[in-house]
Parts: C-alpha cells; structure tokens; sequence
C-alpha cells in the first residue's frame, strides 16, 4: 500500500523557549486542499506551531514534512502571512513594492522583478480591493488595509500553501469577508490554507478543516466531526455551545 503524502505532516515535535516546552510531542497531518482554522487559548502554541512549520523556530524534537520534504527543499511552495504587529511598518516602502517582493521568490538570484512580476502585483492588488493605495507608504495604511496588501504579497506568490497568522485581526467585517472569499477561492483551486483563528463562532462558515490546540495536546480534523462542545471545553476549559451542523 502507498504512504499518503500530506500537505504538511508533524511528527513527535517538541518545541521549547528557553529550555520550556511550549508543544510537546505533537502529530499533525494536514492534507493538501484544506482551508483550516488552528484554534486555541492565549499562548497555547498557534504562533509557535506556524513558524516551527515554516522553520524559523528550531524544534528540539520532532520533524517537519512539506509534501514529504523537509521544509527547506519546498520553501517556493509556502507562503507566510505573519501576524501584523510582528512587522516594521515604518519601513519607508510602497504598497506595490511590498507586493512585488512576493515574486522573488519565483525570480532566480540575479534577476531583478520587472514588467511581469509588476502586472502580477497589480492584478493581486486590485484582487484585494487596495489598487487605488499602490503609491502609498505602506506606514500610511490602516490596520486592515495592511493587512490586505499582507495577502496580495502572498497572493503573488503563487504557493500551494498558505500559512497566517491571525489574518483577520483588527479587520472591519467587510475585509474579513472579502479576505475570506479569497481564501475560499484559493481552496477551491487546491491550495491548502492554514488560518491562526480566535473567532470561534465564523469557523464552521469558514472553514472546513480544525485544529485544537492547547496545553494538554491537539485534535484535528474535518470541522463537521471535531468542531463540537467536546473539544471546545477540552481545549478552553469553558462549556461553549456552538452551534455547529444547524
Ligand atoms: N520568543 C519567545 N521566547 C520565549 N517564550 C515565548 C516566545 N514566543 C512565545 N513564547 C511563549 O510561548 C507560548 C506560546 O506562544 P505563542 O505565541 O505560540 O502562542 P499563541 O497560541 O499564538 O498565542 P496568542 O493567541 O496569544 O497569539 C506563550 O507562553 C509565550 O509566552
């Protein structure tokens, strides 16, 4: 029988700040083409779990596979959208500009982004609805206009999965919307998308995929079967009643 080849897959990983664990021996297997919400309490681990993904936080046990791969031999496939607040927006530098810097990646070193990756950038700002802000310095943007020209530059990267962190903070319902419809839209073209989310009650209309995450461990797994008052309780501690499946 074949191994099933999941868009990302995490086994045994253990990850700890200054000798403190913060995941412990966690399994993870997400499979390609989901749209999934990582849901959990204030410091339960989302943050650290995306960038132990995405290795820029080294576990000290446990590994990482991106469509089977280490994550450094498939770094073309995955986009990164990091919380907002973790960002220099003082940077003196232009909506566009921000954009197009998501097509190096698809640019061999030497090569500088020209008139392609441009009109690329272009279409993925009218996309989110921020081409008429092009110009502007990206320090004069609102928080969810930021957070719009986060999602073009990701857009332009053409990967096939997409992680963000909180993509929806600090967004007025409109954005929130638009945003989620593209994500929607991403999936429906086979991408897997993998969504740090604190908004409990708009995760069955979101999304179709879950991950539990807290100190006591994970479950994961399709929204219809694992989104329930169980798991909600085992993982806030609190009796939610969602109402899921209505
Ligand atoms: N660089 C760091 N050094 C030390 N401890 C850290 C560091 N980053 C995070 N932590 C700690 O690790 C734990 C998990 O943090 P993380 O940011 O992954 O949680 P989270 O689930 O994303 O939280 P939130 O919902 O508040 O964003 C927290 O207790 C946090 O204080």
């Amino acid at each position: 029988m074949t191994k099933k080849t999941y868009a990302i897959q995490v086994d045994d990983l253990t990850v700890a700040y200054d000798y403190k664990p913060v995941l412990w021996d966690i399994d993870l297997k997400i499979p390609e083409g989901v749209l999934m919400a990582i849901v959990g309490p204030n410091g339960a681990g989302k943050s650290t779990l995306i960038k132990a993904i995405l290795g820029i936080i080294k576990p000290i046990a446990g590994s990482v596979k991106i469509f089977g791969k280490p994550y450094k031999k498939q770094v073309d496939k995955v986009a990164y959208v990091p919380q907002k607040g973790s960002v220099d927006w003082d940077f003196p530098t232009t909506a566009l500009d921000v954009v197009m810097m998501g097509t190096y990646g698809t640019l061999g070193w030497i090569k500088r982004p020209g008139q392609k990756e441009k009109k690329t950038s272009l279409e993925a700002l009218e996309k989110v609805g921020m081409l008429e802000f092009k110009n502007r310095q990206i320090s004069q943007l609102s928080g969810g206009q930021q957070q719009r020209i986060f999602l073009a530059r990701a857009l332009v990267q053409n990967a096939s999965i997409y992680l963000m962190d909180e993509p929806f903070q600090g967004v007025d319902a409109t954005t929130e919307k638009a945003i989620i419809n593209i994500l929607k839209e991403l999936r429906n073209a086979g991408k897997t998308l993998i969504v740090v989310h604190h908004d409990l009650q708009t995760v069955p209309e979101y999304f179709n995929w879950v991950t539990f995450l807290n100190v006591k461990g994970i479950a994961s797994g399709p929204v219809r079967d694992i989104f329930n008052d169980g798991n909600l309780t085992k993982t806030y501690g609190i009796n939610y009643k969602v109402a899921v499946n209505k």
